[in-house]
């Protein structure tokens, strides 16, 4: 029997993909190879397969059910645990990229096993910050087989960096944003970017500069106009407008399925000098905590959070202070990952301070022209 697409339990925003490039059977996507499909859609391989086994999965489901419902061989409690199992299907395929989450943002979500969730980490394609030593630091990836992976930020996971002023956090949040919408065969992800800007300090034409460079060096023929397209830029003024925002933007990517990062540049900034009223920041950044960990649940984002520094007064006194992230210790518990960016001696450092996944390290890196690199970048260029 020809199921049409719309009567799969999948999400709104595949079905409006799957209707766009105009296809009306499920039997019409299943037949594809995930390389005829991603070209359809303009999506990459690693989606359109995704898509597919999606597609295929909830085909069967429902056919199954179909077929047991018409032969009469079906009661009530088969009939509700049938209808269990479909719903089961949309929770599992609620993602519009590769990764399948058990928490749906509507109610209490279903499991996966520990080699489910291992399977999804492995076919997750991460950020690149445009270091090699960085993206190796966020996402080591012990024991993937394929090489070729694209490490770097994760999606799915909350990342914190924080550092005094001048240490590239903007920057790095540029670079991510453009490397987020470089397609998938020069060294991107194919997807688009959310930049959060509360601070005033995203340039335009830095960022032109950044897209320019990836660009050339990795040989796209795309334009900078294309890259930068596919960042979605929104100004916040204060901590009510970035509360706002925060908690719409799961509805954003719902409409926006190919966003892949959300930047915040940065999170701190308008929550600072509000220490008088500990109890409402404790609230405010409560809440501002609940949407940035709903945005990475209900879909594949990356989130990534700037934080800025603040010095912890130590045995009394300010001179014995140390710089640690603003924000209090609460907070601390909100990223997944945390980094601080540190300059020394002219040399600027990236170091993690707490992750529950990646083990202690520290790389360094350069900020250039081009954007964020490694050290030594461009020495070997004209070879
Ligand atoms: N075109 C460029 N080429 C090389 N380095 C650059 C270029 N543009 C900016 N930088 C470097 O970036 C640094 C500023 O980085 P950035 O604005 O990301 O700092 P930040 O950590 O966000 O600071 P703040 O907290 O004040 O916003 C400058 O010190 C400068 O050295």
């Amino acid at each position: 029997m020809e199921r049409s697409i719309e009567s799969l339990p999948l999400s709104a925003s595949h079905i409006k993909l799957l209707h766009r490039a105009g296809f009306v059977y499920a039997n019409d996507v299943t037949q594809l190879s995930a390389v005829d499909l991603a070209d359809e859609l303009k999506v990459s391989r690693i989606d359109a397969l995704d898509l597919i086994r999606s597609v295929k999965a909830c085909n069967n489901t429902v056919t199954d059910t179909a077929i047991v419902q018409s032969a009469g061989k079906i009661g009530e409690a088969e009939r509700a645990s049938a209808k269990n199992t479909i719903a089961s299907a949309k929770v599992i395929t609620l993602d519009t990229t590769s990764v399948a989450f058990p928490v749906s943002r509507t109610g209490i979500g279903n499991s996966l096993t520990a080699y489910q969730v291992l399977l999804n980490e492995r076919r997750r394609i991460c950020i690149s910050t445009g270091s090699f030593e960085l993206d190796h630091l966020l996402c080591p990836r012990a024991g993937a087989s394929d090489d070729d992976v694209q490490m770097g930020v994760q999606r799915g996971a909350i990342t914190e960096f924080s550092g005094a002023p001048g240490c590239g956090k903007t920057q790095l949040c540029m670079q991510l944003a453009v490397n987020a919408c470089l397609k998938a065969e020069f060294g991107g992800v194919g997807g688009e970017a959310v930049y959060i800007d509360t601070e005033g300090s995203f340039v335009v034409d830095r960022i032109a500069e950044i897209a320019l460079a990836a660009l050339v060096e990795t040989g796209s023929e795309d334009s900078v106009s294309s890259v930068l397209s596919a960042i979605h830029y929104f100004r916040v003024q204060n901590h009510l407008e970035q509360l706002a925002l925060l908690y719409q933007i799961p509805s954003f990517i719902e409409a926006h399925p190919k966003v892949c990062v959300v930047v915040i540049d940065s999170i701190a900034f308008h929550f600072r000098g509000k220490a008088n009223d500990i109890g409402s920041r404790t609230r405010l950044l409560h809440q501002m905590a609940q949407s940035l960990t709903m945005i990475t649940l209900c879909n594949t984002s990356a989130v990534v959070v700037v934080n800025q520094t603040t010095t912890k007064i130590q045995h009394g006194s300010a001179s014995h202070g140390k710089l640690v992230p603003a924000l209090g210790e609460n907070w601390g518990h909100v990223p997944t990952h945390r980094l601080v960016l540190s300059v020394k001696n002219g040399s600027r450092f990236a170091t993690i301070i707490k992750s529950s996944s990646l083990p202690e390290g520290q790389v360094e890196y350069i900020l250039c022209d081009a954007g964020v690199r490694d050290p030594g970048y461009g020495l070997d260029m004209g070879d």
